[in-house]
């Protein structure tokens, strides 16, 4: 680690500490307003807390899948470049490459207002493995931003090679929750969706979801603003996004959960997935030298309902 980006770091309040997560570390930020961790192991945000409120992102006591491809279940990780299985071979890992390798730290310090940025990189040519299992040439950059009321991830993925880039790709938010029972989510009536819980039959959302602990849906030309109202906790998360067609919700419910391995039975009842995504039909294609960015900024307020 360069020694001027450890001083801008600990300008900021943070440092690098070892994490349990694949013996690798983390960077954390504590401030007066907020602590975060970023994972540099699969390079995501792994926690926000704001000061006086419980994080606003999932973590699992779980140590998560074996092997190179094992999944944990925490923060906001990054599914790209496919969402889902990987239908031209079934050896690859669900959900991409990008959550399964080591990113880059490469900035630290203040936007103009004074919220606080961190830059993380992961680039294809850092890692043979990459390399050999998706062979065109990308950078992707995560730059979070932190407030004490907010966090914001802006990824972008540049397409190195010469070729058009074929991509699904989602931000994979475990949003912490009292109780996903008792948690409604707004701002999808009458929008159209995939119900991968029902054979993939195409439905369509009246009203809010106002139980969030089985469902497994992608739902298409989604508005990108969406509120996941809290009750347990008594709070609002305001999630906007943009270069986001697909918003993504997913719980896996008691018994599913029960079945995995790489989760903690009781999981479920503390989180509720709604991904900002381009999944399924609305997957897309990054011309060569082009980039693509997907933004997402989570707001949380009290809920005084
Ligand atoms: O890879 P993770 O974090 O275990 O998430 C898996 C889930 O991710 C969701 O995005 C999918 O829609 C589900 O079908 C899938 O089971």
């Amino acid at each position: 680690m360069n020694s001027q980006l450890m001083q801008e770091l600990e300008a900021l309040g943070g440092e690098i500490r070892p994490a349990s997560l694949k013996k690798c570390d983390e960077i954390v930020i504590e401030q007066p307003g907020f602590t975060a961790r970023i994972a540099l192991w699969g390079g995501h945000l792994a926690s926000f807390v704001p000061f006086g409120q419980e994080d606003l992102l999932f973590q699992s006591n779980n140590k998560g899948g074996k092997g190179r491809f094992g999944r944990r279940h925490f923060g906001v990780p990054v599914c790209w470049p496919w969402f889902g299985a990987y239908e031209s071979d079934e050896d690859f890992p669900a959900h991409g490459l990008a959550r399964y390798f080591r990113w880059k730290f490469s900035e630290a310090g203040r936007f103009k207002n004074g919220d606080v940025k961190i830059v993380i990189q992961l680039a294809s040519e850092d890692h043979p493995l990459l390399e050999e299992m998706w062979p065109q040439a990308f950078e992707l950059r995560q730059v979070f931003r932190f407030s004490s009321k907010e966090f914001r991830i802006n990824f972008s993925a540049a397409n190195l090679s010469d070729q058009s880039m074929p991509v699904s790709e989602a931000l994979h938010t475990y949003f912490r929750v009292g109780n996903s029972k008792k948690t409604e989510v707004r701002g999808l009536d009458q929008v159209s969706y995939v119900d991968k819980f029902d054979n993939g039959d195409m439905k369509q959302q009246k009203g809010p979801i106002t139980s969030c602990d089985y469902m497994d849906s992608v739902y298409l030309s989604a508005p990108d603003q969406t509120e996941i109202h809290d009750k347990k906790l008594k709070r609002k998360l305001i999630i906007r996004t943009e270069g986001s067609q697909s918003t993504v919700l997913w719980n896996p419910g008691e018994a599913l959960a029960k079945q995995r391995n790489d989760m903690d039975d009781e999981d479920y009842r503390h989180f509720v997935c709604l991904e900002t995504a381009n999944a399924l039909s609305e997957a897309y294609s990054i011309a060569p030298g082009e980039m693509h960015q997907l933004k997402l900024k989570v707001h949380f307020e009290e809920l005084d309902e």
